[in-house]
């Protein structure tokens, strides 16, 4: 299975460390084809490529590409809310995670869309507890 994962680059970096502990426990699923996005050294002022465009077109590509989109919304992103329309556009399967404990509040366009499960945790063993019923119930919940 590949999995594309989403999460906020130069939206902010404050949930970095919880990225990479998500995309370690994606790859015990398949392939993780955003690796990068949980690399503690690319910063909200940084870019993992050449150009904003190559950026872009590889993303796409790869997200095109993918059997899911899980994205980890609790930092609000520009691209992550972009790839999440990208995917519902291209009828692919998407898990949106949002810790409701912070003092954000996240976009209807995303909470309000049918067509991707929204879903809301608390603590990590919730979050993998959630995404271990998506990928093992046929991307339902
Ligand atoms: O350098 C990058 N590399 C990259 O893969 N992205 C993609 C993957 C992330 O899921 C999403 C983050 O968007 P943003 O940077 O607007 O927070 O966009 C975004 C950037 C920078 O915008």
């Amino acid at each position: 299975m590949k999995i594309y994962f989403a999460g906020s680059i130069r939206g902010g970096r404050a949930d970095a460390a919880l990225y990479l502990e998500i995309i370690e426990f994606l790859k015990t699923f398949g392939e993780v084809l955003t690796e990068h996005i949980g690399d503690p050294n690319l910063t909200s002022a940084g870019k993992d490529g050449i150009t904003d465009r190559f950026i872009h077109d590889r993303d796409l590509e790869w997200l095109l590409s993918a059997d899911v989109l899980i994205a980890e919304v609790t930092t609000t992103s520009m691209g992550v809310g972009y790839e999440i329309g990208r995917a519902v556009a291209d009828g692919k399967k998407v898990l949106c995670l949002f810790r409701p404990e912070t003092e954000k509040i996240p976009s209807a366009m995303i909470s309000g869309c049918a067509d991707l499960r929204f879903v809301n945790y608390e603590t990590v063993a919730e979050l993998k507890n959630i995404i271990t019923r998506f990928l093992a119930e046929n991307f339902d919940l």
